[in-house]
């Protein structure tokens, strides 16, 4: 991603790079994953999601972000990169929303409770720099019934006390038989995998 979006190399060299890509990325045969497949190597929900666009080691677009728990919360820590720009030199709002509202998913699931996103409030008071250490952070605030309550804010690791981004969205978990019918991958489905254990 970053070696993509940083060429100034002449187009005859980007065409030619691109049949190289084509060329690899053709060598990957065999059985592929299909769309609501739940990776072999994931645990869901709460746990490792190999190909997530946020977190996933194995996702090409992730920063990726690694997550630890925190006191009563989650920390998520990464770097942005250009191919995340927003602004020339800063993050893009969207990055900055995608982090918080995976890592509030997080909060959620830590807390027992995991659940899907029916609203996020983000509020951007300074631009995100790119290139520069980032310290997610999220925490439960509430619970009611299955309406869980989440904050969640943004900082450099070099100044965690001034939060340039924050956040607060509500999460719901899915009832069962909602969850069967939106996940029917997940354990104790007919017919679904076995998930691997959540938190
Ligand atoms: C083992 C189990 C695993 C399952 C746990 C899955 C985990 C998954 C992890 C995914 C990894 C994370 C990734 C990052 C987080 C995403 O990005 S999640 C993706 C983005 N979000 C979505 O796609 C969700 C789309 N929404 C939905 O499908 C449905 O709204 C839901 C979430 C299934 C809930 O539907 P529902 O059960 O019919 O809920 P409903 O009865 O309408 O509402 C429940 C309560 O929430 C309230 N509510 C609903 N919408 C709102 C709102 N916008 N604002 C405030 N309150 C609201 C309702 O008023 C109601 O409150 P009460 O009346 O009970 O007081």
């Amino acid at each position: 991603m970053d070696a993509t979006v940083r060429t100034a190399t002449p187009t005859d060299v980007l065409h030619r790079v691109t049949d190289g890509v084509r060329r690899l990325t053709g060598q990957l045969t065999g059985r592929r994953r299909a769309r609501a497949e739940i990776p072999a190597v994931d645990e869901f929900p709460g746990g490792v999601r190999m190909y997530s666009p946020v977190t996933g080691a194995g996702s090409p677009l992730s920063p990726p972000m690694r997550v630890t728990p925190d006191g009563d919360g989650v920390v998520g820590r990464c770097t942005l990169g250009i191919a995340h720009e927003g602004p020339p030199g800063y993050g893009h709002g969207g990055m900055s929303a995608m982090l918080l509202d995976e890592l509030m998913g997080w909060a959620c699931a830590a807390a027992g409770s995991p659940g899907m996103t029916v609203s996020l409030q983000v509020r951007y008071h300074r631009p995100v720099p790119l290139e520069t250490p980032l310290r997610v952070f999220a925490r439960v605030t509430g619970t009611e019934g299955r309406k869980i309550s989440v904050d969640g804010s943004i900082s450099t690791e070099e100044d965690p006390s001034v939060a340039v981004v924050t956040a607060e969205g509500v999460f719901v978990s899915p009832d069962p038989d909602r969850t069967r019918a939106l996940f029917p991958d997940l354990q104790g489905t007919p017919g679904g995998r076995q998930a691997h254990g959540s938190r």
